[in-house]
């Protein structure tokens, strides 16, 4: 059961120290924020939220998650570890890793533009990793009945995965997940036709005009780096950046529809929703009956000390 007064009297200046770093991170990083959310659902998704994303590839021993696919290329780790360093030399030993993401997250959104809110605290950090369960995050090209359903297995309805892909109003995307709308959409010899003309070709040359391996373009064109509605006006003028997200907006007759309608139309729906979408999201438990404990280091499960063992 989490509570938001979990560290009330173990480390109460919690939410400043965190502010402090994600602040000085945005500063050098734009994307600093969005990196930070994007590794708390991918956290959430898999095992629950147990910081089980974070563990590095141990041979034999954790199969790391950042070896899933829809992991891969996966950033922001270096920002955990400086929140996780600094909170550990005010508190140490009481933070989990797992805490550290979701309380994160909050504040990435809330110096962003975004709602504030009060994280509900007292998450565990798992000792496994699950790389197979990666498969249980949805890809760039799903559909919405894809969409939907790694949603529902999560226990989040249709609301909560509008709301939640509201996230894409900040952060970026390399090209090679939506490349394949630009052209020969799904062997169609054409491109996608939910995807406008103009935005298209606005993406085709930032994909192009990059001098890097891994070009990336804006999720949000109109407001790159700000936590606000302006995705969902994007999918409503055909602007969303892969093709998940236009499908929220695109498909014929879904119930998604009029939540992306509503959400462009009133920021503090939005807002609301996203809130409680977020919390809902931190709430998912890892399967009972695994051990767990807070992390030192976030990339590695601690040590076991002999008394453990006996
Ligand atoms: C609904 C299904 C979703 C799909 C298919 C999806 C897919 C993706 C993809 C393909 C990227 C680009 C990754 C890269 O270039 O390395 C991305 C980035 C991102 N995602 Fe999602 N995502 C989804 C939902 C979410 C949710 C629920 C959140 C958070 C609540 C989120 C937050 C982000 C953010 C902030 C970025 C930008 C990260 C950066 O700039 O490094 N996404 N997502
Ligand atoms: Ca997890
Ligand atoms: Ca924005």
């Amino acid at each position: 059961q989490l509570s938001p007064f979990f560290y009330a009297t173990t480390c109460p200046q919690l939410p400043f120290l965190v502010l402090n770093v994600v602040a000085q991170a945005l500063e050098t990083d734009d994307r600093a924020a969005a990196k930070l959310i994007r590794l708390h659902f991918h956290d959430c998704f898999v095992n629950g939220c147990d910081g089980s994303i974070l563990l590095v590839d141990v041979p034999g021993v954790i199969d790391s998650e950042l070896n899933g696919p829809p992991n891969e290329g996966i950033q922001g780790m270096d920002i955990v570890d400086n929140i996780k360093a600094t909170v550990e030399s005010a508190c140490p030993g009481v933070v989990s890793c797992a805490d550290i993401l979701a309380i994160s997250s909050q504040i990435s959104v809330f110096l962003s533009g975004g709602p504030i809110w009060v994280v509900p605290m007292g998450r565990k950090d798992s000792r496994i990793a699950n790389r197979t369960g990666t498969s249980n995050l949805p890809g760039p090209s799903e559909t919405l009945v894809g969409l939907k359903r790694k949603f529902r297995d999560q226990g989040l309805d249709s609301t909560d995965l509008v709301a939640l892909s509201g996230a894409h109003t900040f952060g970026k995307s390399r090209c090679m997940f939506f490349s394949d709308r630009l052209d020969n959409f799904n062997q169609t010899g054409r491109p996608d036709p939910t995807l406008d003309p103009i935005y298209r070709e606005q993406l085709r040359t930032v994909c192009a005009t990059q001098q890097t391996q891994q070009p990336r373009a804006n999720f949000d064109p109109v407001t790159p780096t700000r936590f606000d509605k302006a995705y969902y006006n994007n999918l409503v003028s055909l602007r969303g950046l892969l093709q998940s997200d236009q499908e929220l907006f695109s498909t014929p007759r879904a119930d998604t529809t009029a939540i992306v309608r509503n959400f462009a139309a009133n920021e503090r729906a939005f807002f609301k929703q996203f809130v409680k979408s977020m919390i809902k999201m931190g709430n998912l438990k890892p399967p009972p009956g695994i051990a767990s404990e807070v992390r030192l280091d976030c990339k590695r499960v601690n040590p076991v000390r002999a008394y453990d063992v006996m």
